[in-house]
């Protein structure tokens, strides 16, 4: 494992990863709000060289692992696509957009999955049992969450989308999902080439009420 880059930006009081049985006392964050408060996506079409490091990422995918779930399942994996893996991934699509009758639509959309330099697909796989697939496709869902507002306060552009490609069964197949497994995300990583603007945000008064 290694550990020098998220152990530059922590706290150095507080050790990176606890050891399981851990107390972790709950120390206010004021940079964490400030974060949540102003982070934004970057559009995939402007994200560029340099991705996350392969340190970066183990320490994203080490991070966004640690989300609430159910059951301890751990009902998701990660796919990453980078380089000649993501180029023969891309390919393999191009392929299959050929064939379809809406070939060039498909084959548009490929744009967004080919400019970032990585993305890691995150992919839920549910298991039948006492914890409802709804709360493990939830869980999956904070995964993309948690590795896109990880790899943004790493400095990185990042998008979570979900294209054609997430859902077409042909194009799960070339991924190598098995049954019971659905793409909750491709999450585009990258260095975004110019800063993202705010978006129009939901009136959270009007979606709240007090019972
Ligand atoms: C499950 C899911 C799938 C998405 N798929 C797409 C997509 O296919 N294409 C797209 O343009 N945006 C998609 N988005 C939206 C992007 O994440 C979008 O950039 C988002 O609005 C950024 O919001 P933020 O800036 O608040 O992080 C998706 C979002 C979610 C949650």
């Amino acid at each position: 494992m290694h550990h020098h880059h998220l152990g530059r930006v922590l706290d150095p009081r507080h050790p990176r990863a606890p050891a399981f049985g851990d107390a972790l006392p709950l120390d206010p964050s004021p940079e964490t709000l400030a974060f949540l408060a102003r982070r934004r996506s970057a559009p995939a079409l402007t994200l560029a060289a340099p991705a996350p490091s392969p340190e970066e990422l183990e320490d994203l995918l080490t991070l966004a692992a640690r989300v609430p779930d159910h059951g301890k399942l751990a009902p998701w994996r990660f796919i990453i696509l980078e380089g000649a893996g993501k180029a023969r991934f891309v390919q393999q699509l191009e392929a299959l957009a050929a064939g379809r009758a809406d070939a060039a639509k498909l084959t548009a959309k490929l744009g967004k999955l080919k400019a970032p330099p990585l993305a890691v697909a995150v992919v839920s796989r549910t298991v039948t049992g006492e914890i409802p697939a709804w709360e493990q496709l939830m869980s999956a869902g904070a995964v993309c969450t948690t590795l896109t507002y990880a790899a943004l306060a790493m400095g990185y552009g990042a998008n979570w989308i979900t294209d054609w490609y997430a859902y077409d069964e042909e194009a799960k197949t070339v991924l190598g999902l098995g049954d019971y497994e659905q793409v909750a995300g491709y999450v585009f990583l990258g260095t975004a080439t110019e800063a993202p603007q705010e978006r129009q945000r939901p009136d959270v008064k009007a979606l709240t009420t007090r019972f």
